[in-house]
């Protein structure tokens, strides 16, 4: 991989590489773009095929966030790290402060939170070396998991393109097929009970099914039957790259609408939704819950001022919506967009990011 001319072409800033040889840290720290303020994008723990395949997620990951920040009205650049490795074996509390040390040598350009594979837990041990991570635990003063309030904006996006795909937004009767029932997926289901929707849903974890099947009444299929159940709504939870080829002429759904970063997985199958007359709210948008929650912490944590800037993701939607049917452009077009011009519009009035006494974190 031409590391340079990918970076050339995507206009990426910088890529971080960091080892730890005592406690086996093996992290990537993408920053794509720091127009907007410090770029802020959470830690995934993963174990990849390849190392080569862990920097590609993170740079395409750390894009998300410039776009997902910018959308969002946050004053916030992208960034995404990944550290090679099993969540479940081979974390320890060493490697976590050494890549706290590192976030720390970044002196703000950065700033992490939990991702898949990371922790609550994970991010106060990195507090323990540095103040650039949020996400920390309510016993600081923080906003701690953001999977639930990741979950209540996924909720609110998806009655958003309910309103746009059947001109209103109850969610009730309504059938959504769920894939990945993990922590933000598993309270989506409740949100959704609740409203009386009707779910279907999978995993690679059957404890993580039977709890949405024991408590919310869900019908469980095969990890490879949920792109083809008659639903209304399929709502992708798990990785990404769930909406390709294979999966596309599968699905009998209306709507798509789900947590997963990057859904799509060419651009061109953006294209084929739109084709297909199905309503796709974009990754980046419907799932910023999460993000503008552990932003607030930034101002000193509030949860109910949080709460209000969550709702805003229907109303974010509503726009792209808009700006797709105005234009007749695929709804993923529609919020880059969206998010463009809001970069384009304050980059006159600011430069890269430097740490220059006006930063971001010292308002906590
Ligand atoms: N946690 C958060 O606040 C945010 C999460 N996201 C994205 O939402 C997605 C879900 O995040 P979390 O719930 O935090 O992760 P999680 O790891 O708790 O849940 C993911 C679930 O998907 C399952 N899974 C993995 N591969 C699967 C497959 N092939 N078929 C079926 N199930 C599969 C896993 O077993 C797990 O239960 C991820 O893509 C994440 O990047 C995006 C924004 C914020
Ligand atoms: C999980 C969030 C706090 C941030 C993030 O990395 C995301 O939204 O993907």
């Amino acid at each position: 991989m031409e590391m340079f001319k990918y970076m050339e072409t995507y206009d990426y800033e910088q890529l971080v590489f960091c080892q730890d040889k005592a406690s086996g840290l093996k992290a990537i720290i993408a920053i794509h773009d720091t127009t907007l303020g410090p770029a802020l994008g959470g830690t995934r723990m993963w174990t990849y095929a390849s190392e080569e395949d862990a920097i590609i997620d993170a740079l395409r990951l750390a894009k998300g966030m410039t776009y997902k920040n910018a959308a969002a009205g946050l004053n916030l650049g992208g960034g995404k790290t990944v550290i090679i490795g099993d969540p479940k074996k081979d974390k320890n509390e060493a490697m976590f402060r050494a890549f706290g040390r590192y976030i720390q040598s970044l002196n703000g350009r950065y700033i992490t939170a939990e991702d898949v594979g990371t922790t609550v837990n994970d991010m106060d041990t990195i507090h323990e070396e540095t103040d650039f991570v949020t996400g920390i635990s309510p016993a600081f003063g923080s906003s701690g998991n953001p999977s639930p309030v990741t979950a209540y904006g996924v909720y609110k996006g998806m009655k958003a393109a309910a309103k746009q795909a059947y001109g209103v937004d109850s969610l009730e009767g309504r059938t959504v097929a769920v894939q990945g029932v993990g922590n933000v997926a598993y309270k989506l289901c409740e949100y959704l009970y609740k409203e009386g929707a009707n779910l279907i849903v999978t995993d690679i974890n059957k404890e993580a099914v039977q709890r949405a099947v024991e408590n919310y009444g869900a019908k469980a299929v095969e990890p490879d039957e949920i792109y083809s159940v008659y639903c209304d709504i399929y709502a992708p939870c798990a990785l990404g790259a769930t909406i390709n080829d294979e999966t596309i002429p599968q699905l009998k759904a209306t709507i798509v609408a789900g947590a997963a970063n990057n859904q799509l997985k060419e651009t061109r199958h953006g294209d084929i939704l739109h084709e297909k007359g199905i309503v796709y709210a974009p990754d980046y948008v419907i799932n910023a819950g999460g993000v503008i929650n552990v932003a607030d912490e930034l101002n000193g944590y509030d949860s109910e001022r949080a709460m209000k800037r969550v709702e805003t993701i229907y109303d974010n939607l509503m726009r792209v919506f808009a700006i797709s049917k105005r234009d007749n452009i695929p709804t993923y077009v529609a919020a880059d967009r969206m998010a463009e011009e809001r970069i384009q519009g304050l980059q006159q009035s600011r430069s890269t990011f430097l740490l220059n006494g006006h930063h971001i974190i010292s308002r906590r």
